[in-house]
């Protein structure tokens, strides 16, 4: 048991352990900051249950790995750069909740409030999504963090999908509710997704 749980699996796994309760504590901590405790639900922790099957998922992937394959957790430096890519992620996405203020909600907005202003400014100069860039670069960099080549591939396409569906839904009502003014912007700036325009 001591030689499977080698120092570099308890170094891998903390690390895991620790992006992921830094993700989400500050996930929510923010939106009571943003919106106050009263507007705030679980569901601000963003743990949704196919979000529990994939992480599930990826810690299977690794106790099997490296219990068949250990040598494949041992490449310090494609870890270390799994960490850097998760600490690149976080600092977009939170620059992004942060710019955004109360105009970033987690569920996505269908009417029009008086106090919901366009961002333009910030991180939203470069892309028009830094949340979900954020968040893609987030996930994947846990993965390459823990050395599994399942689930990088895994998390990318999934995370992809997720947002490449997401994103045309969500700019139909930013169009709705801010017209000519969104759509010069999203002319002029990228969405920060790969191939979602
Ligand atoms: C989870 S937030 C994500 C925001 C953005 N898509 C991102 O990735 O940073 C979703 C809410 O942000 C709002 N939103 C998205 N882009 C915005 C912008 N540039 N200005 C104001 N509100 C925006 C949407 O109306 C939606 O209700």
């Amino acid at each position: 048991m001591t030689e499977i749980f080698s120092c570099t699996a308890y170094r891998q796994l903390s690390q895991m352990f620790l992006a992921i309760l830094f993700f989400h504590s500050s996930e929510y901590i923010l939106a009571v900051a943003m919106h106050g405790l009263s507007n705030i639900t679980p569901k601000s922790l963003l743990i949704s249950k196919a979000y529990l099957f994939a992480m599930l998922f990826s810690l299977l992937e690794y106790l099997i790995e490296i219990v068949l394959f250990p040598g494949l957790k041992e490449p310090w430096r494609l870890s270390n750069s799994g960490l850097a890519i998760v600490i690149i992620g976080e600092v977009i996405r939170k620059a992004a909740i942060i710019t955004a203020g109360q105009a970033f909600t987690h569920h996505i907005k269908v009417y029009h409030e008086e106090h919901h202003k366009l961002i333009t400014h910030g991180i939203y100069r470069f892309i028009r999504h830094p949340g979900y860039c954020g968040f893609i670069i987030w996930s994947v960099g846990t993965q390459i963090m823990l050395c599994n080549p399942i689930s990088t591939i895994a998390f990318a396409i999934i995370v992809w999908r997720f947002f490449a569906q997401r994103i045309p839904y969500e700019e139909y009502f930013l169009r709705q509710f801010f017209g000519s003014q969104y759509v010069e912007y999203a002319q002029g700036v990228p969405s920060g997704v790969p191939f979602v325009n």
